[in-house]
């Protein structure tokens, strides 16, 4: 079983390696089926900003960046639509973006009182822990997961993939991408494995794995 490199240092030891060490994820890109209706629910429902948007005629193709500051601080979703394909299979192996939010409670009552966003999992204690969470779709099916937390610099603060070997895994995201482990958490109850990978901080991908 891979250890983490970090694992078993104390926090403010592991948040000293950002700090000299400049790499981070810049943005993660989908495609959806419309481009204004996502744009709508990620600004009025998730309080994202649209940071631009680029139309590539000739490639019959638009992108919209959205996040929740400029690209040259923070993690952006750049969004892909494709002239005329309206929807799309996003798969099993995508989980969630999540969006760290001080009153999930009351986010969630913005989404559904919107005309564009629900809840699919009301707010409360993620099932195994303490963590309020809450979950919402966006238009195409791509999942948010709202996390209850404290004010952060970036709100855009986890993706969730699944993968089918958590181990080999860890080791590309370490060895070929410059990560590192920050942490691993079981759930037997509930038949899942996965942990955070710090890309670097407040950033963070969690890799799962049932
Ligand atoms: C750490 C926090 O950000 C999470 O995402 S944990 C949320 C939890 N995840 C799972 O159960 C993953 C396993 C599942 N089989 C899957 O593949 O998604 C979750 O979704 N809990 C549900 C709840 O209602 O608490
Ligand atoms: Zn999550």
């Amino acid at each position: 079983m891979a250890t983490g490199s970090e694992a078993g240092k104390p926090a403010e030891v592991v948040l000293e390696w950002p700090k000299q060490d400049k790499k981070r994820m810049l943005h993660a890109v989908y495609r959806v089926g419309d481009l204004d209706r996502t744009i709508k629910c990620y600004t009025e429902c998730f309080g994202m900003k649209l940071l631009r948007k680029r139309d590539v005629p000739e490639e019959k193709y638009t992108n919209a960046f959205l996040g929740f500051g400029p690209e040259d601080s923070n993690f952006a979703l750049e969004l892909t639509y494709n002239y005329g394909v309206d929807k799309y299979d996003i798969g099993a192996g995508f989980g969630h973006f999540a969006i760290a939010h001080e009153d999930v409670y009351k986010l969630a009552e913005t989404i559904k009182s919107s005309s564009c966003c629900k809840i699919t999992r009301e707010p409360g204690p993620v099932k195994g822990g303490s963590t309020v969470i809450a979950f919402a779709p966006d238009p195409d099916g791509y999942m948010f997961e709202l996390i209850q937390r404290g004010p952060t610099p970036e709100p855009l603060c986890q993706v969730m993939l699944r993968v089918g070997e958590l181990d080999r895994s860890i080791m590309f995201y370490e060895k070929a991408l410059g990560m590192k482990l920050l942490r691993k958490k079981d759930v037997p109850q509930y038949k899942v494995y996965h942990m955070p990978i710090v890309v670097l901080m407040p950033f963070f991908l969690l890799i799962l794995i049932d």
